[in-house]
């Protein structure tokens, strides 16, 4: 399974998760996507309907700012664009916010929703706080994992009337 990177070279460099991911030769820089392109953007939904483009194809993370970005960042890139239904940052810099994942986070999720668990938890070695992450979702991956997008996108509304009601 292939993994890219696209590097706006927009975050501080030291805290990057997706130049690690490079830096540890776990992914590859790219200026074009490759198969699934995780876009925060999308309509599509990411599900269980994707996993031949992953092993097909691999997928792209484009690692941007999340205090400046826009849907212009993501529009060019050649692929198969998905969003990640509502999940939970686990990373000390968004921590407890929903959608706003790291590189690293999007990809562990793509992977766990995708049905490859065991390659979701090696991602997870990659830094200290990478376990928080999975287990402060574990409920909801579970729920998603090996699903279709139309059972996703049900279970994730569901999840927000929820939080609403609160
Ligand atoms: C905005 S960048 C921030 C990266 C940050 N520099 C880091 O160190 O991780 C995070 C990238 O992960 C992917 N991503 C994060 N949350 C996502 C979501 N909810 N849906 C789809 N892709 C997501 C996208 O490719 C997004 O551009």
């Amino acid at each position: 399974m292939k993994v890219y990177v696209i590097d706006y070279h927009k975050d501080d460099p030291k805290k990057c998760t997706g130049r690690k991911l490079v830096k540890l030769k776990l992914a590859e820089l790219t200026r074009v996507g490759r198969g699934i392109i995780l876009n925060p953007f999308s309509e599509r939904t990411l599900s269980i309907n994707d996993k031949d483009i992953l092993i097909k194809s691999g997928i792209t993370i484009i690692d941007t700012s999340w205090n400046n970005t826009s849907q212009n960042e993501f529009i060019n890139v050649r692929g198969e664009h998905r969003r990640l239904p509502i999940l939970f940052a686990g990373n000390p810099i968004h921590y407890g916010i929903a959608y706003k994942l790291s590189s690293l986070e999007a990809l562990m999720a793509t992977l766990y929703i995708l049905d490859e668990v065991k390659e979701a938890i090696k991602f997870s070695n990659v830094v200290k706080w990478g376990h928080t992450f999975i287990e402060l979702n574990k409920e909801l991956l579970e729920a998603y994992r090996n699903k279709d997008e139309e059972e996703i996108k049900k279970i994730e509304k569901e999840i927000i009337e929820k939080i609403l009601r609160k």
